[in-house]
């Protein structure tokens, strides 16, 4: 069992205050005050994902296809030949003879119930052609969204994303879905004027952090030293605008929850990356969920007329860049 500390903070209720309203929706006591739609998954998840807005009369984020992984369109061209693993049942850590773990550097990323031991540079999960079952436990983020989601309207940055239940520091809570776009059809994007705010860019830069570490409970000043740079075998650009899953309502913050990992694994012989978004530290139930969208580096970006565009940041954290994209 892993504990929180209980911090008030201020314009939010106690978290006591939070456990028992959780607990009454879920006994049905009470309907969910503000709720638009149990399920704006329609089923795509393995449990639904509810729809709330508490704030204003809006009834929903603008219109968009609930699709929960990725499209690669066929012309896709940067994936690379894989073969998968032997293992008839499921791969076991330690199993050197395993070569899904080989790829790992020998080491299983994720424990026994499914929580990501380390952040790495890459991770290999096993896939399509792996003959260990949907059950192995180096499937992770392949076996949908588990914790209790809720999309809600937040009061100044559109609608976002938290959770009915605790997550534990290291937990899968999605990948971020949508259609990939190669650099080509980005910069076309711009070129044509259009803006899209549910961009993924693995391009941009992003500020390292100390993961699975959390210095307001030791009461220590966050530390300033970094830790190692993703390394993946090509860089990912997803457009959420038009089909996406939960992860399109993620906004951004300085001081962020959530860090995304990349996850190669095969599929039709091919390998296909892919980005899983895990807990930095244990995140009681109602927290926003937000990760840091990084700043681009690129021209297009410099000059603020790229498909996704700088903007004023609203985080609130103390440590608030002011901009993010
Ligand atoms: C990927 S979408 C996130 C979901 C979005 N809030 C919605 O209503 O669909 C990114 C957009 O959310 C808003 N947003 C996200 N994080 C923000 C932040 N920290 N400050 C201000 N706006 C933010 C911005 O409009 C941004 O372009």
């Amino acid at each position: 069992m892993f504990k929180y500390k209980l911090v008030r903070v201020p314009g939010q209720p106690d978290a006591f205050s939070v456990l028992q309203t959780i607990r009454k929706w879920k006994d049905g006591f009470s309907s969910r005050a503000g709720l638009v739609l149990p399920d704006l998954t329609s089923g795509a998840e393995r449990i639904p994902v509810s729809l709330v807005n508490e704030v204003d009369n809006e009834k929903g984020p603008a219109y968009f296809t609930y699709f929960p992984t990725l499209k690669y369109s066929k012309s896709f061209t940067l994936t690379q030949p894989s073969i998968g693993c032997k293992c008839h049942s499921a791969c076991l850590p330690g199993d050197m003879n395993c070569s899904c773990i080989q790829k790992n550097e020998g080491e299983f990323p994720y424990t026994g119930n499914g929580i990501l031991v380390s952040r790495k540079q890459l991770v290999h999960e096993c896939g399509a052609t792996c003959p260990c079952p949907p059950t192995c436990k180096n499937r992770v983020s392949q076996s949908g969204v588990k914790v209790r989601l809720e999309v809600f309207k937040s009061k100044d940055r559109g609608w976002g994303l938290r959770s009915w239940d605790p997550i534990r520091a290291g937990t899968f809570i999605c990948e971020f879905a949508g259609e990939v776009l190669d650099e080509v059809k980005f910069k076309h994007k711009g070129d044509e004027g259009e803006t899209d705010e549910y961009i993924f860019d693995t391009r941009r830069d992003y500020e390292s952090f100390k993961w699975n570490y959390e210095p307001g409970l030791l009461e220590e000043e966050s530390p300033n030293d970094s830790i190692e740079d993703y390394s993946i075998p090509y860089p990912l650009i997803i457009s959420a605008k038009n089909a996406g899953n939960v992860a399109r309502f993620i906004n951004h913050s300085c001081s962020p929850n959530v860090f995304w990992q990349p996850v190669l694994y095969e599929q039709n012989n091919q390998s296909f990356l892919h980005i899983a978004f895990f807990a930095i530290r244990h995140i009681p139930p109602l927290t926003e969920l937000t990760f840091d969208y990084g700043i681009s580096m690129s021209d297009e970006a410099d000059n603020n007329n790229g498909p996704h565009r700088k903007k004023k940041c609203l985080c609130g954290s103390s440590k608030c860049r002011g901009y993010f994209g």
